[in-house]
Order: structure tokens, then C-alpha cells, then sequence
């Protein structure tokens, strides 16, 4: 058995299925297309695979809807557009599934849901159960309450995120190319595809760009990083064209067809899968060579005493970035202390923290338990 045929045998998937592909280029939720693919869904679920579907398209079928030909760029009307569309999407795969007796659940989620550690186990226990009834979780990003902000901006991000919140074995983005192409086949119609290769290669990030098309949010960037988030967990991406007959089939067999991303680095424990999940980073902290060494090397957490500098606007426990002396990244942690603390203690002892600020809330300034090398 080769490594496609191995990855094909997954049990646990989550689809990712974007706009472009899912409205057929905008003119409306292709329909046909979506219920073959729900009819492969089934398929495999008859055969024991575990499937997460996460769905783009609220936005392009809301425009439809309300028969708009450009894709607004302020916010109150992308959200606008997403309320209508989303009804349309789940409406279709609900009707699809019922036909084979199969119920779908709508999962609307924001970063917020997944930064906050409460929020996110208790997403992640909702998915596992609805798994466990055979029910199929509809997932997109909750468009009509997240701001600029908060937002996750594309569903790759959110699938890879996914995967890593129900240790998928397996992310699958459907779209509208064959896979990774060496070069965007936009502008150059001759560019090889890319058929195996490993998640977060910077080689590969550098063939994709960053824009998608006049629908979507992502392009095939935002593929290869959720793919480099999906292996946190062990989880292997597979990038391929919606437009193949049975794509979900040919997987599940092992075909040659698509780009397949491995994971390189061995999977991270849950708690700090979590950590490297938050998106938003709301401060820099500069540590001292010694810092670095400790961090790096003894595993211990960060002491107010290592740092010599702090910017940005800080709260409690939220997520900031550690650089060395020369500015490169370390790791990111959850800090204790927010900015008119973290300036006041930095380069001193813990023993003097309740001295200077007239309290101790911890006496590390990120414990190591919160902390993720990167
Ligand atoms: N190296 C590349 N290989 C393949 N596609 C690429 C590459 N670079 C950019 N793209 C573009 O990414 C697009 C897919 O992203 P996007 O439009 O966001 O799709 P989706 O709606 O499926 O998320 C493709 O249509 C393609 O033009
Ligand atoms: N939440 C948005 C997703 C937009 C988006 O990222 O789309 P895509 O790049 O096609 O996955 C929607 O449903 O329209």
C-alpha cells in the first residue's frame, strides 16, 4: 500500500469545500455539484469515516440572492449577505443529507470561539458528540458577528483549525484547481502541479499567492498554511479540484490525483495545539540572551527579570509574541500581567513584583504551561 492509499483509508476527515467551487464562479449554489458530493459523503460514512464538512459560500450565495454582481467591501453588507446566504447553504446540505436520513448540524464559529479555552473545548465537545449521533457538522465563520478585529478572515484557516480542535487524520480542500501549482495558474496556464510535498515547506508557500478569486477570501496561501496548522495534529491536508467526478471517492482510494501535504513535526499536545491556535497576537516582548536560552532549552517559563522591552496594548492573558535580543521569534504565550504592569516589572525579580505593583498575580510573567516554542 502506497502513502495516498494509507492517507485515503482515514477515518476521520474534515471537508473543506470553498466559494468559488460551491456557487459555481457565483452564479448560485451549485446544486448538482452538491449533492454529488453529498452523495460521496455518504458513501464514505457508510464505510466508517467520521466526516466534518466546513463550508464556504454564505457570502457568494447571499450576493446572488440579493442579485448584487460585486462582492462589497464593507463589512455591514458582506455581513448582510452572509445572513441571507448562509440559510440557502445549510437549507441544500440539510435537504441532501435528509435524503439519505442523514441529519446536518449548523456550527457557526469566530475566532473568539476558539481563543477562549472554555469556548473551544466546549466546541470541541459539541463536535465530538454530534460525530458520535452521526449527525454531519456544517462549520463556517459566524460572518454576520465578527468584525475586522476578530474575524478569521478565510476557511482554510478555519478547516485547518478544525482539524486540529477533532484531531482530524485528514483535511480535504475542495477547489476550483487541480491542487498546488508551481506557479499561480492564473498567470501562467504551463505551471506544473505539485503532487506531494510537506506541510509548512516555505518552498511551497512561496508558488502560492495570496489572493483568491473574486468570490473566495483565500487563495492557495491560506491552503498551505491551514495545511501547516493541520499538522499540529497529526493531520494530513489534501488539496484537490471539486470538479473531479467521485474527488471524495478517488481520495478515499488513493488516486493520483491533487496535491498532498504531510505532516513533518510530530503532533502537539492538546493544551498547546490550543495555544498555537490564537490568531490575533496583542503585544512583543524583547527577552535577553538568557531568556532565550532558558526558553529554548530548559522548557521553564518566562520571568519578568529575562525581558528588556514590551510594546503593543496588552490585557491578562492574552497571547503575545517573544523575540530575541534581535528581533526574531522565540514563542508566543499567554501573558499574566497587561501593559502598565509589564512595563513597570520587566527586567526585575518576581520577589519584587507585590513591591512594585502592590500585588502578585503570578509570580512568572507567562507560565510554561502557556507557552508554545515556535
Ligand atoms: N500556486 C498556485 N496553485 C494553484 N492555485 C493558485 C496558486 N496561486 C494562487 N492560486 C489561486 O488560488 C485560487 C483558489 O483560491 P480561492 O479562490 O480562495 O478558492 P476557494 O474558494 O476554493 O477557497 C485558484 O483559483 C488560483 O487561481
Ligand atoms: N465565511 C465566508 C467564507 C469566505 C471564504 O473564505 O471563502 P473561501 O476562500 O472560498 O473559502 C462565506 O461563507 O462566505
Amino acid at each position: 500500500m502506497n502513502t495516498r492509499q494509507k492517507i485515503g483509508q482515514s477515518k476521520r476527515w474534515v471537508i473543506k469545500i470553498g466559494s468559488a467551487l460551491l456557487t459555481n464562479d457565483g452564479r448560485g449554489l451549485d446544486k448538482t455539484a452538491i449533492k454529488q458530493w453529498v452523495a460521496q459523503m455518504i458513501t464514505l460514512h457508510q464505510r466508517g469515516v467520521e466526516i466534518i464538512l466546513v463550508s464556504s459560500g454564505a457570502v457568494a450565495e447571499g450576493m446572488t440572492r440579493l442579485k448584487w454582481t460585486q462582492r462589497p467591501t464593507a463589512l455591514y453588507k458582506l455581513q448582510a449577505a452572509a445572513a441571507v446566504g448562509q440559510m440557502g447553504m445549510v437549507q441544500t446540505y440539510e435537504s441532501f443529507f435528509q435524503h439519505y436520513a442523514m441529519h446536518t448540524a449548523q456550527i457557526l464559529l469566530t475566532h473568539d470561539d476558539l481563543a477562549n479555552r472554555q469556548r473551544y473545548l466546549n466546541a470541541r465537545s459539541t463536535l465530538r458528540t454530534l460525530i458520535s449521533l452521526d449527525v454531519i457538522p456544517v462549520i463556517n465563520e459566524n460572518d454576520t458577528v465578527t468584525t475586522e478585529e476578530i474575524r478569521l478572515g478565510d476557511n482554510d484557516t478555519l478547516a485547518g483549525l478544525v482539524a486540529n480542535l477533532i484531531e482530524a487524520e485528514l483535511l480535504v480542500i475542495l477547489t476550483d484547481q487541480q491542487g498546488l501549482y508551481e506557479r499561480d495558474p492564473r498567470l501562467d496556464p504551463t505551471a506544473p502541479l505539485v503532487k506531494e510535498g510537506y506541510a509548512g515547506d516555505p518552498q511551497l508557500e512561496a508558488m502560492a499567492s495570496g489572493t483568491g478569486g473574486k468570490l473566495g477570501r483565500g487563495g492557495m496561501l491560506t491552503k498551505l498554511k491551514a495545511a501547516s496548522r493541520a499538522a499540529r495534529s497529526g493531520t494530513t491536508t489534501w488539496i484537490a479540484s471539486g470538479r473531479i467526478p467521485e474527488v471524495l471517492l478517488k481520495i478515499a482510494d488513493g488516486e493520483e490525483i491533487g496535491t498532498v501535504l504531510l505532516p513533518v513535526q510530530a503532533p502537539l499536545v492538546a493544551r498547546k495545539r490550543w495555544l498555537a491556535s490564537h490568531l490575533k497576537m496583542r503585544g512583543h516582548l524583547y527577552l535577553d540572551e538568557g531568556a532565550v536560552k532558558v526558553l529554548r532549552h530548559s522548557g521553564k517559563s518566562l520571568l519578568a527579570i529575562g525581558v528588556t522591552r514590551a510594546e503593543g496594548q496588552f490585557s491578562r492573558g492574552d497571547m503575545v509574541v517573544c523575540l530575541s535580543p534581535t528581533g526574531e521569534e522565540i514563542a508566543r504565550g499567554l501573558i499574566n500581567y497587561n501593559t502598565e504592569e509589564t512595563h513597570k516589572i520587566l527586567g526585575r525579580p518576581s520577589e519584587k513584583i507585590e513591591e512594585i505593583l502592590g500585588y502578585v498575580d503570578e509570580p512568572e510573567l507567562i507560565h510554561r504551561d502557556n507557552l508554545i516554542l515556535v
